[in-house]
């Protein structure tokens, strides 16, 4: 199985991804260093004293049948001491795993949220959640070096016992005459190179089968299989963009029995700006998430011009449908790279008319390396806005047929917002748009609005007839409007 297929599988939602990460970051470390050392050194040994035990029993068993047969039975009653300390190491293992991935967990999610940790001067507080979840690990650990510690005695005083028991027993067949006093000291040396043999092996027993404990994880994990269905293989060369909810109900994975949409039904015509608006918590980001295909619906229909989105091949959706965030995720790379990002080489001409649409070209140039400028890790050199108009000019690039914004123009001042939309209303005629935004002007000049609440449409229509019916958007919008009023008369005061 390919490296990818099987993270392909590790994420079998995306709920995963913030759950499990620390998680996966163990198997990826820990856990796979523990098998392939297990794999490249304990085995290679593991079989060489196998072998030299072999052939020393063959040796033994010409010498004296008896001591051989003798020989045997004890180290039979010896091996019960490590099998036991090795389900007991495999135990162990499977749990001071789970305590490291605990412990990744805190790291990962500290370092990736620092400056909330540092904005709520809760520095002191995540240390001691990192020591106490290292302190766990550490008891475990504490508890897996003792017990390694007294398998090393126990295997000690086993091999001794065995040796002085063949003695004994060897002595007594020497005076039955049943061995030569020869061939007894020949059996205790080939014995002795034996019970070194065996104690090797069972020294690097335990670590096998710790092994084994780590294996069972990852395997795990390679085991399971994605919810979603495969991507299909449709990519035509002319798509119109439509787009149809036919009675879609989802609830999340995390919470089955809460619905999120519930028997959703509505069409985003091709070549139009369509509005999806609603008060917070109505379902409009689980919309996109669906036209994402992050999760699949547990019942009803969403198709891009009459064919459910399985149907079509991966890359070819992704191309045709982009979608940007109110937060939008940037890399380290340049300006220009991120726009371009995922399309491989671009001429710098394309990526600033992108950078043009979006009102991003001017504050580019601005800076001293122009595109090339870097945008820091997670695009932390650029502003909320600067980001916002990044990530646009990354997905009008992309010139997809379908152009989701989900609240992408949030952290815009009102002016750049409006010369967005402008570009965005003229590109309607070759675009589908869906556009989310809690901002009511923002949304008015829409063709279609579509009124969410509760994860259910309640309202559909233009600007103009949702005002005549004086429902949900009508109240939105004179809710919205008031409290712009009082704004505005309290920075008079
Ligand atoms: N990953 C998730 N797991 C479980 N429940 C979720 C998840 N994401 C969203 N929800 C729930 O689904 C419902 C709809 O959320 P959604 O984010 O779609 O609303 P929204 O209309 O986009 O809200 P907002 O305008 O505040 O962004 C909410 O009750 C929310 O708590």
């Amino acid at each position: 199985m390919r490296a990818s297929s099987w993270i392909y599988n590790i994420y079998k939602s995306p709920d995963d991804v913030t759950t499990i990460s620390g998680d996966i970051t163990s198997r990826v470390t820990s856990d796979i260093t523990a098998m392939s050392e297990a794999l490249s050194h304990t085995l290679s040994l593991l079989m060489w004293y196998a072998m030299r035990l072999a052939f020393l029993f063959i040796y033994m068993a010409g010498l004296s049948p008896k001591l051989t047969l003798f020989t045997v039975l004890c180290l039979l009653i010896i091996t019960i001491v490590p099998r036991l300390s090795g389900t007991y190491s495999q135990n162990l293992a499977v749990k001071i795993q789970g305590s490291l991935c605990e412990v990744n967990q805190v790291a990962m999610e500290t370092f990736s949220n620092m400056k909330t940790v540092r904005s709520f001067a809760n520095e002191e507080g995540e240390c001691q959640r990192y020591e106490g979840k290292l302190d766990a690990t550490y008891q475990l650990n504490k508890t897996e070096a003792l017990a390694y510690g007294w398998t090393l005695v126990a295997n000690s005083f086993s091999g001794l016992a065995l040796k002085v028991g063949i003695l004994y027993f060897g002595g007594r067949l020497v005076t039955n005459e049943e061995v030569s006093g020869g061939e007894l000291v020949s059996f205790v040396l080939y014995e002795l190179q034996f019970a070194s043999a065996v104690e090797t092996l069972l020294r690097t027993y335990p670590e096998v089968r710790k092994a084994v404990g780590s294996s069972q994880k990852v395997f795990e994990y390679m085991d399971r299989t994605p919810q979603k269905p495969p991507p299909g293989h449709l990519a035509p060369s002319i798509l119109q963009g439509h787009i149809q909810f036919q009675n879609v109900t989802f609830s999340y994975p995390k919470r089955p029995d809460v619905p999120a949409l519930q028997d959703v039904s509505f069409d985003i015509k091709p070549g139009v700006v369509t509005a999806l608006v609603g008060p917070c918590d109505a379902g409009k980001s689980t919309v996109v998430n669906l036209l994402l295909r992050l999760y699949e619906p547990q019942s009803g229909r969403i198709l891009l011009d009459n064919r459910p989105l399985a149907d079509y091949e991966n890359q070819y959706y992704r191309r045709k449908v982009s979608v940007v965030t109110q937060v939008p995720v940037l890399s380290s790379r340049t300006i220009k790279d991120n726009i371009s990002y995922g399309l491989g080489e671009t001429s710098l001409e394309s990526v600033q008319e992108a950078a043009k649409a979006s009102d991003a070209h001017d504050f580019i140039l601005q800076r001293p390396q122009g595109y090339q400028t870097g945008a820091g890790q997670r695009g932390e050199l650029l502003s909320g806005g600067q980001k916002q108009r990044v990530a646009l000019a990354r997905a009008l690039l992309r010139d997809p047929k379908v152009l989701i914004l989900d609240d992408a123009t949030s952290s815009l001042d009102t002016d750049t917002e409006l010369k967005i939309q402008e570009t965005l209303y003229s590109n309607a005629r070759r675009q589908t748009v869906l556009l989310i935004s809690h901002r009511m002007n923002v949304i008015e000049k829409a063709d279609h609005i579509l009124v969410l609440e509760g994860g259910q449409i309640i309202e559909s229509g233009n600007h103009e007839q949702l005002l005549a019916e004086r429902g949900s958007y009508w109240r939105l919008r004179n809710r919205q409007q008031s409290s712009f009023q009082r704004g505005e008369e309290q920075q008079m005061m």
